[in-house]
């Protein structure tokens, strides 16, 4: 979560393989509505929602990508199924290497360590009958933790004051790692054995259990072990989480209404980090956020991740967050990636008409450098159960291209395309028309600043209306109207800042 400049040489989708923590294939997560009991006795196929209909990203190790998108685009499914909490339908999601869709039994648990998530509303997502402690805990308690790694070895680091160190043995159970972080596969002990009047003492700096004894002969034994049970240990775990997020160690028995929504959003951030993931998907983790409450969020998201050399998938839909703590974003419309990039290549210099308009609706001091020559998004995003043909984002697209042989102004072509689109969604109907100069009263522009040939195919569109024949018309308007944007949906490219329009090379 740099604010620095990302190479922009790097391929933007692809992070050339060798430093991606997680890479994203073609990844599809369609949900089929219950069928009714007409679908069932006709034997129709289910009708698919097609939330995420193949996305491709890389996310390399350290970075935060940020997905941004209007509400509905399949931000949220992509990141649920990149993390295994939803089924993906088609395509992979590789962790580490390893194709996580495959994953099951105790594999899938040990990815579950690794990767999670923080929810957009703190409130819901934290169990109202819990204390905040039991909460973050709980993740800790799904997967029997905290227990010792046999392959972990105990070791000790022992200064003395008043005592000659040869005097002294030391005896370190081996499960101390239950207790004391390993580090480069030790767990050690900071030990300091004392003599002052009162006797001798030890003392360590990590949470142990110590006990020390002057043996006959001068020598002191001291026995270093971890007595607590596991319960205990999860508290102490907790409480230092709740440190960390930046809440007071005795907040932990009180209930989640007792706190504010950024304390929650801290609780729910806590918890996502008690498994010491390497991953986490961040889905709107500010949106429900007092402004005023937001920034100290994200300064906290940007310590942790620096501390904890974390990788994040932030989703978002309000592209003026994004900009202050993304390295790199991926625009998403209707279960499609349209462009991905550098974060500052994205405002800079927004390729898609869709990213162009998103960047519209930021507040206006955010993107200066973007101008204000596009028009804020009209109308919401169509359904994905049916999507447009070709481009997605065609039927709200301000830069739809006409046909090469007619020669037409960007607001008559779209004019001409709604009446195309009332047509042939049957809300202009044979019914509506009575003689072929009506197309001057459907048709929402200056008709006679139209082409001879754009006048002419609607003459004859409506006069096979009038006389009855709606699919005659249909497909007089196509044979004019048509354009490449419905015909064929662009790619996104894999240069370094690709965006999926036919307008971009
Ligand atoms: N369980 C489900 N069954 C059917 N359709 C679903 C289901 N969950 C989501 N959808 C649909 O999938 C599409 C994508 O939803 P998703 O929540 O992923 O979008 P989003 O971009 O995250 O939006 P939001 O910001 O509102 O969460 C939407 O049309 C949504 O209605």
């Amino acid at each position: 979560m740099s604010t620095d400049d990302t190479p922009l040489d790097s391929d933007a989708t692809a992070a050339s393989g060798d430093d991606a923590l997680v890479s994203v294939r073609d990844l599809e997560k369609y949900y089929y509505e219950q069928d009714s009991l007409l679908d069932t006795i006709l034997r129709r196929d289910p009708d698919a929602v097609k939330a995420v209909d193949g996305v491709s990203f890389d996310v390399k190790e350290g970075e935060t990508l940020g997905l941004v998108g209007e509400s509905g685009c399949g931000k949220s499914t992509t990141g649920e199924t990149v993390l295994r909490l939803r089924e993906a339908t088609g395509g992979s999601v590789t962790f580490r290497g390893e194709d996580i869709t495959q994953l099951d039994g105790s594999d899938l648990k040990d990815f579950r360590r690794d990767a999670n998530i923080v929810f957009q509303d703190p409130f819901s997502s934290l169990d109202p009958r819990m204390t905040a402690g039991q909460s973050i805990a709980e993740p800790l308690n799904v997967h029997g933790l905290p227990k010792s790694d046999p392959t972990v070895d105990a070791a000790v680091d022992l200064t003395t004051e008043g005592v000659d160190s040869s005097d002294v043995t030391v005896s370190v159970a081996d499960d101390v790692d239950r207790a004391v972080d390993p580090v480069d596969g030790t767990a050690t002990v900071h030990l300091r054995v004392t003599r002052d009047d009162g006797g001798v003492h030890a003392d360590a700096t990590e949470n142990v259990d110590v006990t020390v004894e002057e043996r006959d002969g001068g020598t002191i034994a001291v026995d270093v072990a971890v007595d607590r049970g596991k319960r205990a240990l999860r508290r102490e775990r907790a409480a230092e989480l709740m440190e960390r997020v930046g809440l007071s160690a005795d907040q932990l028995d009180r209930y989640p209404h007792e706190f504010s929504g950024g304390q929650r959003q801290r609780i729910g951030i806590a918890r996502a980090l008690a498994l010491e993931p390497d991953f986490i998907v961040l889905d709107e983790p500010v949106s429900a956020l007092d402004v005023s409450v937001q920034a100290q969020v994200l300064n906290l998201l940007d310590d942790l991740q620096e501390e904890f050399g974390l990788t994040y998938l932030f989703i978002a839909h309000d592209l003026s967050v994004v900009r202050h703590i993304c390295d790199r974003v991926a625009v998403m419309y209707l279960g499609e990636i349209v462009e991905i990039g550098a974060t500052d290549e994205i405002f800079e210099d927004p390729r898609h008409p869709y990213t162009r308009a998103l960047l519209e609706s930021v507040p206006r001091a955010d993107v200066t450098e973007a101008g204000r020559d596009v028009d804020p998004l009209s109308g919401d995003v169509p359904s994905p159960r049916d999507p447009p043909s070709g481009c997605h984002f065609r039927t709200r697209c301000p830069v739809v291209i006409p046909p090469d042989d007619l020669d037409i102004e960007q607001e008559a072509f779209r004019a001409a395309m709604d009446v195309r689109d009332r047509l042939e969604r049957g809300d202009l109907a044979a019914a509506d028309v009575e003689s072929a100069d009506d197309w001057r009263t459907a048709y929402d522009g200056d008709p006679d600043a139209l082409p001879a040939a754009a006048r002419e195919a609607f003459a004859d569109a409506f006069e096979s209306l009038a006389g009855g024949d709606e699919d005659a018309a249909a497909a007089r308007l196509r044979e004019t109207f048509e354009t490449v944007c419905e015909r064929d949906n662009p790619a996104l490219g894999d240069s370094t800042h690709p965006a999926a329009c036919h307008r971009v090379d």
